[in-house]
């Protein structure tokens, strides 16, 4: 056998873009919705972390802007994230998953993949799986179904992806050996010396080896490479076999008890026995620690064929795509391990020494769909807050029970969820929140929770009690060191929340939806009042609101001088 061409693949002309700005549809946010499918374990989520939101700024009601469009960096597969796009829109206004309403997102799902190179027996296995995972999923309450599907798509995308980070493999005793080996052009010069110097941010000695004995200058590009990040190059001019070269590196290395040896080789426009031949040569000389077939992202599933040839042929440990930063379309990510059993190590991501970095499948499948932090702040949320939790805190809010252990035990679980600026900054259309503002809110939830923590339990359940007595708010101000005012604006706080959580839960339960209009109106017009104004126009409004809304007068006495 002459040739064990599957392909030709020349060096491709390399054009760079930059990352697309990809306008997110506002399904798959978080943004509070008012159809009445739409949760209430999110919606009473995202409008409690609102409440906390605008209470601690209650003097000067910072503006939860509710944008339903979230402008997200799309920084690669733009194509691939907007074919998937199509896919959750088109379950806007479902309810659950159902074998029916997920064949058109699968076929657009299927499309996409398709579009994007990945091989044709991945993606039949890839839609199979997810179509099977969709109709058996349970209904979650808060999450809606085009939510559900993003979330078994990118499960499967990572799992595709070969689930965990395949880190590189150190030699137990001397010398690491890596052998990088790959086709014309796709980078391989340029990642032996990234990878000396990744390997060198490691506290590692490395040396390098040119062994691309058939084109000079790969050499004299190396040396200079190596010059640049400031580690040896073992040359020994093109008239040496590369397996010879490699012996006598190896010797050099172990003389200077190098810890990393990496060697290039030379590539071919295609691959021929004579590469392959030398190739195991040179492998058998240096019995290396790993041998890494380097690819070029743009290759699309042609990389990943070239991963299984090389890998039956010669036998490898895994590959290193490069040229991610450019206009590849994501086949060649998606497909390597799935298809050739090896794992993808390390990526590159530029031209830039400093441009390689570990594959992560968690990441580049949260890179694909374009999704942000949603799709952990969803299980975030959903860790947190079991569904039971939700269904009792419905039932407090609709009967106007929420009291301060709710609140406090709210607050808790906000902050298990990560910082306040974390949770807030998950939150679509909560970009604009600034740092210090953060800082200030988390002060204030401090405050607030001092205060809680000395009242009384009758006092924590029943707010009434402290609303009506000023010697009670006193006591919780003197024994919390807070002043009486902030006491008196924390109680009138929780009775306010109470009624707009009601309102709120009464319109997503296909309820009241012109008391969610009042409510918006009464936020609106509480961030538009002068200053001096807010704070009595709000009083009104919430006695207002708590008299009428849970039948029940509204605490008597409060809200004049203490
Ligand atoms: N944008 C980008 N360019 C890259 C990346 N990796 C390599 N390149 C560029 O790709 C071109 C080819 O890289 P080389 O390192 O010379 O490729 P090679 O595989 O050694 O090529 P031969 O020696 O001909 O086999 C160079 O211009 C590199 O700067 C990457 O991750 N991103």
């Amino acid at each position: 056998m002459e040739s064990l061409a599957l392909s030709t693949i020349s060096s491709r002309q390399f054009s760079t873009t930059f990352p697309k700005t990809t306008p997110h549809s506002s399904s798959s946010s978080l943004t509070p919705s008012t159809s009445p499918h739409a949760l209430s374990f999110r919606s009473t989520r995202s409008s409690f972390t609102r409440e906390l939101w605008g209470i601690v700024n209650s003097q000067r009601a910072i503006t939860v802007r509710k944008e339903r469009s979230w402008v997200i960096r799309a920084e690669m597969f733009g194509q691939l994230t907007s074919g998937l796009e199509s896919a959750w829109n088109k379950l806007k206004g479902e309810e659950v998953l159902t074998k029916e309403n997920i064949v058109e997102p699968m076929r657009d799902i299927r499309r996409a993949l398709l579009e994007a190179d990945v091989s044709l027996p991945v993606v039949r296995r890839f839609v199979q799986t997810v179509s099977e995972q969709a109709v058996g999923v349970g209904v979650i309450r808060g999450v809606k179904p085009d939510q559900q599907l993003v979330k078994i798509v990118s499960d499967e995308l990572v799992k595709l992806m070969g689930g965990e980070v395949s880190e590189l493999t150190f030699a137990k005793s001397g010398p690491t050996v890596i052998l990088l080996a790959g086709l014309q052009g796709v980078g391989k010069t340029t990642v032996s010396a990234k990878l000396a110097l990744y390997l060198k941010k490691q506290g590692k000695s490395c040396m390098l080896i040119a062994g691309d004995v058939y084109r000079p200058a790969a050499i004299d590009q190396l040396v200079i490479l190596g010059k640049q990040v400031d580690v040896p190059v073992y040359t020994a001019g093109t008239d040496v076999k590369p397996a010879d070269i490699a012996r006598q590196g190896l010797q050099e290395a172990k003389k200077q008890n190098v810890d990393v040896i990496i060697m290039d080789t030379a590539g071919r426009l295609q691959i021929d026995k004579s590469m392959m031949d030398e190739l195991k040569d040179v492998k058998r000389v240096l019995n290396p620690t790993e041998v890494l077939l380097v690819v070029d992202a743009m290759t699309g599933q042609e990389a990943a064929a070239l991963v299984t040839t090389f890998n039956l042929e010669i036998g490898i440990t895994g590959a290193i795509l490069t040229k991610l930063d450019g206009d590849s379309r994501g086949g060649a990510a998606l497909s390597v391990k799935e298809v050739s059993g090896k794992p993808i190590k390390l990526v590159g991501r530029g031209e830039r020494m400093e441009d390689l970095e570990p594959f992560y499948p968690d990441r580049m499948a949260g890179r694909i769909l374009g999704m942000g932090d949603v799709l952990s702040f969803v299980e975030k949320a959903q860790e947190v807050m079991k569904q039971e939790d939700a269904e009792d805190l419905q039932k407090k809010i609709m009967t106007a029970k929420f009291d301060f252990n709710d609140f406090l035990k709210q607050t808790r679980a906000v902050a298990r969820m990560g910082s306040m600026s974390r949770v807030l900054g998950m939150i679509p259309g909560m970009g604009k929140v600034t740092p210090a503002q953060i800082r200030e809110a988390e002060k204030s939830l401090q405050i607030m929770e001092a205060m809680i923590e000395v009242m009384t339990p009758e006092e924590r359940e029943q707010p009434e009690l402290l609303a009506e007595s000023p010697a009670r708010r006193k006591r919780i101000a003197q024994e919390s060191g807070k002043t009486e005012q902030q006491v008196s604006q924390l109680v009138a706080q929780l009775f306010q929340m109470r009624v707009r959580m009601k309102n709120l839960m009464g319109a997503m339960e296909g309820g009241s939806v012109p008391a969610l209009s009042n409510l918006e109106e009464a936020m609106k017009s509480e961030q538009k009042a002068p200053p001096g104004t807010a704070r009595r126009k709000r009083r009104s409004v919430s006695r207002k609101q708590f008299a009428g809304s849970s039948g029940e007068p509204g605490p008597r006495g409060f809200g004049g001088g203490n």
